[in-house]
């Protein structure tokens, strides 16, 4: 039999938008300005699924000047890729922590961290922290779980949560995450304040926007689930074939790949007709609880990271570029 030899790169369709850029990103970016004279800390989340493209530059400089925590989300849904850790560990050293919502470890490690910046940062008054990030990254499930933290250990949430881009829409009110009796000796305690995810105002490539929307980092259904099925279909068969054997045998082809989902899972229409539509979103469900490989989707060689670099250092398109490139495209989508 002919060995299987994986695509070694992805057509991206030219439908793909390369922005999203709201206009309550557009305010919160202003509002956080507006804020940072009682913020002592930022904590900024990033997908740990993507490490280099749920960084976002503009909200970088918006909050440059105080310090930083950066806290990398939903590490159970990248912990295939080891190597990945321990490269971020080295780039941003003890500025870097790896969290999961599963793993109150991971809470208290941060808490612990915040606590002794607090420290450093003023013993008398405590610490106000505030959270930001690109939307969905699970900035809202982490201010929740160090409320519980700090607190009881009861879960007493306070931020709405939700698998999907924009929950948030406003920069909250602080919310107190250590008792005065549990504070040790750290001031009035720690503060952490919510903000709305901020999209990046303009993203280069149409393959960083899919990988986006495969985290649910943009609306629902702005590309289509096919295409997302598509990739991941790619990336998995770069990562390990194997992943998807309980539908079939190793292949490139989509259609042969969602054929075999709605056999197997009974995507079907009237009359027995294979529905791709659900069998694609039936694939993207299963890949976002962790069932089809927890793999870091990012590439992070050395080029691909100076390379990011570079485009950190200086974004193409300023805020109000970003609102205007939105609107363009969602005239070109509606034509
Ligand atoms: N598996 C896993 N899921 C997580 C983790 N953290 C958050 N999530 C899920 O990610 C989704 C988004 O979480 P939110 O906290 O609403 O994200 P957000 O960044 O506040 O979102 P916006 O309001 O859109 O900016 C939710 O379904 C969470 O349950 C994690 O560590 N592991």
């Amino acid at each position: 039999m002919a060995q299987f030899v994986p695509r070694r790169s992805f057509g991206v369709p030219s439908s793909v938008p390369k922005s999203y850029f709201l206009g309550h990103h557009h305010a919160a970016v202003s509002k956080l300005k507006t804020v940072l004279s009682r913020i002592s800390l930022v904590i900024e989340c990033r997908d740990f699924r993507l490490p280099l493209s749920t960084h976002n530059p503009i909200l970088e400089k918006a909050v440059s000047g105080c310090p930083k925590i950066i806290v990398y989300t939903k590490h159970d849904l990248g912990s295939d890729s080891p190597g990945a850790r321990q490269l971020l560990q080295k780039l941003h050293g003890r500025r870097a922590l790896f969290w999961d919502k599963n793993h109150p470890s991971t809470t208290a490690s941060l808490l612990k961290r915040l606590k002794e910046t607090a420290y450093e940062v003023d013993s008398i008054t405590g610490l106000c922290a505030l959270i930001v990030g690109m939307p969905n990254v699970g900035k809202s499930t982490l201010l929740n779980a160090l409320r519980s933290t700090g607190t009881t250990g009861r879960t007493t949430k306070v931020a709405k949560t939700g698998d999907q881009a924009g929950v948030t829409r406003k920069i909250g009110t602080s919310v107190r995450v250590v008792e005065p009796e549990e504070r040790g000796g750290v001031g009035a305690g720690v503060y952490v304040l919510d903000s709305p995810g901020v999209f990046l105002p303009y993203v280069e490539d149409g393959e960083t926007m899919i990988k986006i929307s495969l985290v649910q980092g943009i609306k629902k259904g702005l590309i289509p689930d096919e295409i997302l099925a598509d990739y991941l279909l790619y990336k998995m068969n770069l990562w390990d074939p194997h992943l998807y054997h309980r539908y079939c045998s190793p292949t490139n082809d989509i259609h042969e790949f969602l054929l075999a989902v709605a056999k197997r899972d009974g995507k079907l229409k009237a009359g027995g007709v294979p529905d791709m539509g659900e069998s694609a979103a039936r694939v993207l469900s299963e890949w976002r609880k962790g069932k089809l490989g927890k793999y870091v989707l990012d590439d992070l060689s050395d080029e691909a990271l100076q390379r990011h670099e570079l485009m950190a250092a200086s974004p193409p398109v300023s805020l109000n570029q970003g609102k205007k490139a939105w609107k363009e495209q969602r005239k070109e989508n509606n034509a």
